[in-house]
């Protein structure tokens, strides 16, 4: 059981509510997204201010490729200015920056950035910011699967060997030291995990707030860590 008060290691967020935002406003999904946008990197500040050392957000999912095309153009747009503005930041406060997903279909000008920031701060230690791109929790855990497959076929581990630890070290999260987040925030009402971290959420303390994610600031940051801080981590255990 842990003790009460303490900040989570590892906060993961499901940005949720950009067009409902803008429609509230009368203004288009577009400006719903750079709002969003302009909010996700304002709150990896804040975070990392507040001492919290790892950080994941879950940008864009697999199913968000279903949306109309200039949508999807937008977004991987922002995604490339955002990447391009933030890096003296990343560099400066010496942000160790991950992007997880499958990256066959991001396209290459957006890639080469990635590729880049990654590169650049890869031996940063402490601060991590990880961005799930076209990321799906189940395409995660099969690409695992097949890895450790693959590994039993060609005599590298034996199947009695697969434990929770070897999993972990499959999955795309293997990349932080605290893979598994302490808390998830979801915003704008909805209560699914939408196929982000399944595995790596299995006793993530789950915080569903109404407000729209372009409305998610430093106030409602904190009543979210507030609340974690209430709540009695067990881990499955008897009180
Ligand atoms: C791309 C995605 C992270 C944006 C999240 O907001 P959204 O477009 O799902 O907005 P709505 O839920 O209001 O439709
Ligand atoms: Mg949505």
């Amino acid at each position: 059981k842990e003790k009460r008060g303490r900040l989570p290691k590892h906060v993961a967020i499901i940005l949720d509510g950009n067009r409902r935002w803008a429609e509230k406003r009368g203004l288009g999904t577009s400006e719903g997204h750079t709002a969003g946008a302009r909010k996700l990197i304002e709150n990896a500040k804040d975070c990392f201010a507040m001492g919290i050392n790892t950080i994941s957000l879950f940008a864009f999912s697999t199913e968000n490729w279903a949306r109309p095309e200039d949508e999807v153009n937008f977004l991987m747009a922002l995604f490339e200015k955002h990447f391009k503005s933030e890096m003296p930041y990343f560099r400066r406060d010496q942000i160790k920056i991950t992007v997880i997903g499958n990256r066959a279909r991001i396209p290459e000008s957006l890639l080469g950035l990635i590729r880049e920031a990654e590169e650049a701060t890869k031996s940063y230690k402490g601060k991590q910011l990880i961005l799930a791109i076209d990321y799906s929790g189940r395409f995660d855990i099969l690409q695992a699967c097949k890895s450790l497959a693959e590994k039993a076929k060609n005599g590298l581990i034996q199947v009695e060997d697969i434990d929770e630890k070897l999993m972990e070290k499959e999955l795309m999260t293997n990349c932080s030291e605290f893979p598994n987040p302490d808390l998830l925030i979801r915003t704008s009402g909805e209560q699914r995990i939408s196929n982000f971290f399944l595995w790596q959420a299995a006793y993530t303390e789950l915080y569903f707030p109404n407000v729209l994610w372009p409305d998610f600031g430093e106030a409602e940051y904190l009543e979210a860590l507030t609340w974690y801080q209430q709540r009695e981590r067990r881990f499955g255990q008897r009180v």
